[in-house]
C-alpha cells in the first residue's frame, strides 16, 4: 500500500501555546481519511502545516515518500485544498478564479468543471466580491473537483453549504473514492462526513486521541436509545442503565452494543410504540476515550 500522506511526532507552537503535539497518522492510496475534532482542536493547523503554510517546530511531514514542505509549489501540484474558509480575488468572476486556481495548479479546464459548475449552481459570470460564502466555497471545490491529484484535502467542507450542495459535495467525494483517490477530509461534526470516511484521526487539543476505523471506534462506544413504552413498572429494570431518563412513557439511555440485544428484548416486553438507537456522535466517542484513559469530561475542560 502506497503512504499518500504521513505525519510523524509533528509539533507546531504559537509563542508559548502549543498547537500541535506530537501528531502522528498516516494516509494510505485510497482512503478517505476523517480529521474530526472540535472546534479550536488543532486541526486547520495541522493542515495548514501539511500544505508548508505553516512551519512546523518539528517533526516529519511526507508526501508521496517525499518531505512535503521542502518544494512547496511541486508539493502543491499534487493537492488540491479547500479551506474551511474560502477567500477570492474580488474583481475576478467565478469562472475566471476556477480557470486560475486550476492554472496554479498545473490542471486544465474540462468538461467535468462545466459539469460540476451546473451541479453546484453556481453563477460563474458573477464577480467574487458579490458571492456568499457558500459560493465561494463551491467555487474552491469545482477548481478542487476539476483537479487530478494525489491528495485532496478539505478543511470543514460543508459549513457554508445547503443540504441540497452538501450531498452533492458527498456524491463527488464517493466519486472520487470509487477513482480510487486519497481524501483528507477535516469536520467538528461527526455526521458530516461518517457517510463518506473509512478511517477518521480523531484530535483533542492538538493532540491525536484515538486513529482507526470509524466502524470499530463506534462499536466501542456506547449507543444512545430513545422509546416509548405503555408498561411504565417495566421502567425499574432498565433505570440503572447509564444515563437514564424518564419523562412520563419516554425513556432514554445509552448502552454498549453487547448489551443491545438483550435490551432491544426486554424493551419488547415493555410494549414498545417507538424506538430509536442512534449511532455514537463525536462527543460521545471522546467521553468514552477519556473514561478509557481514567480521565473524567472535566478533567479536559
Ligand atoms: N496564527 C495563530 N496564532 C496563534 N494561535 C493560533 C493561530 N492559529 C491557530 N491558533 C490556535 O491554535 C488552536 C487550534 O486552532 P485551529 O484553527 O487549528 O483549530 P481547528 O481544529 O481547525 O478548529 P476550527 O474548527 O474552529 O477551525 C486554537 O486554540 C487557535 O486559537
Amino acid at each position: 500500500m502506497v503512504k499518500v500522506l504521513e505525519l510523524a511526532g509533528v509539533n507546531k507552537s504559537f509563542g508559548k501555546f502549543q498547537a500541535l503535539k506530537d501528531v502522528t497518522f498516516s494516509i494510505e492510496e485510497g482512503e478517505v481519511f476523517g480529521f474530526l475534532g472540535p472546534n479550536g482542536a488543532g486541526k486547520s493547523t495541522a493542515i495548514r502545516t501539511i500544505l508548508g503554510l505553516l512551519k512546523r517546530d518539528s517533526g516529519k511531514i511526507e508526501l508521496m515518500g517525499e518531505d512535503a514542505t521542502s518544494n512547496v509549489l511541486e508539493s502543491h501540484k499534487k493537492i488540491a485544498y479547500v479551506p474551511g474558509d474560502v477567500f477570492l480575488w474580488p474583481n475576478l468572476t467565478g469562472g475566471e478564479t476556477i480557470d486560475l486556481l486550476l492554472r496554479l495548479g498545473g490542471h486544465e479546464r474540462s468538461k467535468h468543471t462545466d459539469e460540476l459548475i451546473k451541479k453546484f449552481e453556481l453563477d460563474p459570470k458573477k464577480k467574487a466580491r458579490t458571492y456568499s460564502k457558500g459560493n465561494r466555497q463551491k467555487v474552491a471545490l469545482i477548481a478542487a473537483f476539476s483537479a487530478d491529484v494525489d491528495l485532496y484535502i478539505f478543511d470543514e467542507p460543508t459549513s457554508g453549504l445547503d443540504p441540497l450542495q452538501e450531498r452533492n459535495f458527498q456524491e463527488e467525494v464517493l466519486k472520487l473514492k470509487a477513482a480510487g483517490k486519497t481524501v483528507l477530509l477535516s469536520s467538528h461534526i461527526l455526521s458530516e462526513v461518517e457517510k463518506m470516511v473509512d478511517r477518521v484521526a480523531i484530535i483533542r487539543t492538538g493532540e491525536i486521541v484515538k486513529v482507526g476505523a470509524l466502524t470499530e471506534m463506534q462499536e466501542l462506544s456506547a449507543v444512545n436509545v430513545r422509546a416509548v413504552i405503555t408498561d411504565s413498572e417495566v421502567v425499574t429494570g432498565f433505570a440503572a442503565l447509564d444515563n437514564f431518563t424518564q419523562q412520563n412513557s419516554k425513556i432514554s439511555f445509552t448502552v454498549t452494543h453487547e448489551q443491545l440485544p438483550s435490551v432491544l428484548a426486554e424493551l419488547a416486553q415493555a410494549q414498545v410504540h417507538d424506538v430509536q438507537i442512534t449511532p455514537p456522535t463525536l462527543e460521545d466517542m471522546f467521553m468514552q476515550f477519556y473514561l478509557d484513559n481514567g480521565v473524567t469530561a472535566n478533567d479536559q475542560k
